[in-house]
C-alpha cells in the first residue's frame, strides 16, 4: 500500500541540524508534494531517499526496502532528479541515455526500447541525436527526467523539477510525468515552489520547516484547516430588527469562524464559502434583502504557504 515510508528520521551536518525526526508514508503510484521554504530539509530528505545522504537516526524504507542495509536493491527502485541538470550536455540524448542504462546495467535491447519510448514520450525523438548543448532548458529537464525512468523505477524523485522554466514548458512537463505515472504506476515526490502546480497534480502535501514536518494532508485538506474563504455581501441599508434576524441566522450555520454584520455589508469567514455564500444569498433573498453585489475569495495553497511559513514571496 506504501511506496515509501519515512520513520523518525534526522540528519545534522555539524551543528545544523537539516531534519529533525521526520516521519511520512506515501501511498503506491500517488503524488506526494513537499513544500517548504529555503533551508527547510527538502533537498536533505530527497538525497536520504535517493541513498545517496546517510541519516543519523530513523528509518526509511522503499518498497520495503531498507535504505541504508539494502542500498542497491533500492537503487533499482528510485529515479531521481535534483535541482541541476546532471546531463552530460556534449552528448545527444542517445548517449546520454546509453551511459545510463549502463550504470543501471540494462542490456542494449532494453536501453533502445526503453530508451525510444521514453523519447517519444517526452517529446525527445525528433531531437535525440542532436547535441544536448543545442536543447532548450526545457528539453533539458525533459531529457534529465526521462534518464531518471529509463531503468522503470517504483519512485520518482523529482526535488523542484521544473525551477526555472517557462509555465508553458512546466505545464507540458507535468503533464507527461503524470501520464507516465498513470501508466506505468510510478510514485512520484516531488519538491517545489511552484504551489499551484501541486493543487492540481499532488494527492497528499507535506509541510516542512527548520527540517520539522508542521502538517501533511491533501490539498483541499490544508486549505480548509485555514478557514480562510472569505465573502462579502452588499445590499441596502438593513434596520436594526433585521440585522438582529440575520445575526441569528448565521449564529446557527456550521463551518463559520467568524463573522462580522453592519448595515450595509456582511463578512464572513469560513472553510466551505461556496457553499456557505449559496446558502445565504437564498436565505437573504427570502427575506427581501435587496443584495447589491456579493464576492468570495477563496482560500489557495498559497495562503496555506504563508499561514505556515510567513513568507510573502510564495509564487502563486
Ligand atoms: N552538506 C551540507 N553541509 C552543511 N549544511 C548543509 C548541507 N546540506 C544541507 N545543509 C543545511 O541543511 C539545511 C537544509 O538544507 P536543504 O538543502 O535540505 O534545504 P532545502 O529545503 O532543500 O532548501 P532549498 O529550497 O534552498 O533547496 C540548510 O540549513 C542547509 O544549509
Amino acid at each position: 500500500m506504501y511506496e515509501l515510508t519515512v520513520n523518525n528520521v534526522s540528519k545534522s551536518f555539524a551543528k545544523k541540524v537539516a531534519l529533525n525526526n521526520v516521519s511520512l508514508k506515501v501511498r503506491k503510484g500517488s503524488i506526494f508534494g513537499l513544500i517548504g521554504p529555503n533551508g527547510a530539509g527538502k533537498s536533505t530528505l530527497t538525497s536520504i531517499l535517493a541513498t545517496l545522504t546517510l541519516p543519523n537516526e530513523g528509518t526509511v524504507e522503499i518498497s520495503n526496502l531498507d535504505v541504508v542495509s539494502k542500498v542497491n536493491k533500492v537503487r533499482k527502485k528510485v529515479g531521481v532528479t535534483f535541482q541541476q541538470t546532471t546531463v552530460f550536455s556534449t552528448g545527444t540524448a542517445w548517449e546520454n541515455l546509453w551511459i545510463a542504462g549502463k550504470m543501471y546495467g540494462m542490456s542494449t535491447t532494453k536501453i533502445m526500447e526503453r530508451g525510444e519510448h521514453l523519447l517519444k514520450e517526452f517529446d525527445l525523438f525528433q531531437a535525440s541525436n542532436d547535441l544536448v548543448d543545442t536543447y532548450s532548458g526545457g528539453m533539458k529537464r525533459k531529457l534529465d527526467i526521462a534518464i531518471s525512468l529509463l531503468h522503470t523505477p517504483d519512485i520518482l524523485l523529482l526535488d523542484e523539477p521544473t525551477a526555472g522554466l517557462d509555465p508553458e514548458s512546466r505545464t507540458t512537463l507535468w503533464q507527461i510525468v503524470t501520464k507516465i505515472s498513470q501508466d506505468e504506476g510510478t510514485t512520484i515526490f516531488v519538491t517545489t515552489h511552484y504551489l499551484e502546480e501541486l493543487n492540481h497534480l499532488a494527492t497528499e502535501i507535506a509541510l516542512i520547516n527548520n527540517g520539522k514536518i508542521l502538517d501533511i494532508g491533501t490539498p483541499k485538506e490544508l486549505i480548509n484547516k485555514l478557514a480562510a474563504d472569505q465573502i462579502e455581501i452588499h445590499y441596502r441599508k438593513l434596520d436594526l430588527a433585521n440585522i438582529h434576524k440575520i445575526e441569528a441566522y448565521i449564529s446557527n450555520l456550521k463551518e463559520i469562524v467568524r463573522h462580522e454584520i453592519k448595515p450595509t455589508v456582511l463578512t464572513i469567514m469560513t472553510s466551505h464559502g461556496q457553499q456557505i455564500l449559496s446558502e445565504l444569498l437564498k436565505y437573504l433573498i427570502q427575506s427581501n434583502v435587496e443584495i447589491k453585489f456579493s464576492e468570495l475569495k477563496q482560500a489557495t495553497l498559497n495562503d496555506v504557504y504563508l499561514a505556515n511559513f510567513n513568507e510573502k514571496e510564495a509564487e502563486l
